[in-house]
């Protein structure tokens, strides 16, 4: 089985192939998808992220979603503790400023954070999948810390956490760690998973 570092390059060189109309169109088409998903009714505080690296676009979602009147919120890093996220409220007007990565972030000066524990549904990028809902990401442990304690599922059994992906990010079978949080749901621009 390959390493997840070569996995991780892998799958990154084959998202970055995509060209902009199917980078487009997936962004689209995923927005659709997720909006259609019939657990999202019982979901008020969502929290997105603003893409990087080849990733599918989230905008057409995060306009979809605002546009039914959710809460949004994006990640923020941790400015006390490394490695963790913290999540906060994002609307059209939100001050931002490039973290080290270069991804925009709210501004955390003016700090509207929402607990993890309070969040109805947590989507997370991903480098790769697989279809148990094993997760490989950018390398930095981030969501798999962030995630460690909280409940993956709803008390009535919904997912709380979904990955979202190109198809192409698709794998017959991630490497797993053992601090590796597995996803309950994946949804692609063609495809729910729920593993
Ligand atoms: N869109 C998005 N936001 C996110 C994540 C993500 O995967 N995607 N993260 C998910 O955890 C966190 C950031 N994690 C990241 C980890 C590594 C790199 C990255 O580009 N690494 C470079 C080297 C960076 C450097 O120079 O230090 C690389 O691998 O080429 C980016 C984001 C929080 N926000
Ligand atoms: N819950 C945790 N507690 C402490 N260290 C952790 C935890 N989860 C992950 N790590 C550390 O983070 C590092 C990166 O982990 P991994 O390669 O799984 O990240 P990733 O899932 O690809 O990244 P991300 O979640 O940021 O997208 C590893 O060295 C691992 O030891």
């Amino acid at each position: 089985m390959q390493s997840r570092h070569e996995l991780r390059q892998l799958i990154r060189q084959r998202r970055q192939q995509l060209s902009t109309q199917q980078q487009q169109q997936a962004a689209e088409q995923l927005a659709e998808r997720f909006t259609a998903l019939p657990f999202l009714a019982d979901c008020q505080h969502i929290a997105l992220y603003l893409s990087n690296d080849a990733e599918l676009d989230t905008w057409p979602l995060i306009h979809a979603l605002w546009q039914l009147g959710k809460q949004l919120y994006l990640p923020l890093l941790h400015p006390v503790t490394p490695g963790h996220l913290i999540f906060q409220h994002f609307h059209a007007n939100t001050p931002m400023r490039a973290n080290r990565f270069g991804i925009p972030e709210p501004d955390w000066s003016c700090p509207d954070l929402c607990p993890v524990a309070q969040l109805d549904l947590i989507c997370t990028p991903l480098v790769a999948f697989d279809a148990s809902g094993n997760r490989l990401g950018m390398g930095g442990g981030f969501y798999d810390r962030t995630l460690a304690n909280a409940p993956l599922r709803s008390r009535d059994g919904q997912p709380r956490v979904i990955g979202l992906a190109h198809a192409c990010q698709q794998v017959p079978a991630v490497p797993v760690e053992e601090w590796d949080v597995p996803l309950p749901a994946i949804c692609t621009p063609t495809q729910i998973f729920l593993p």
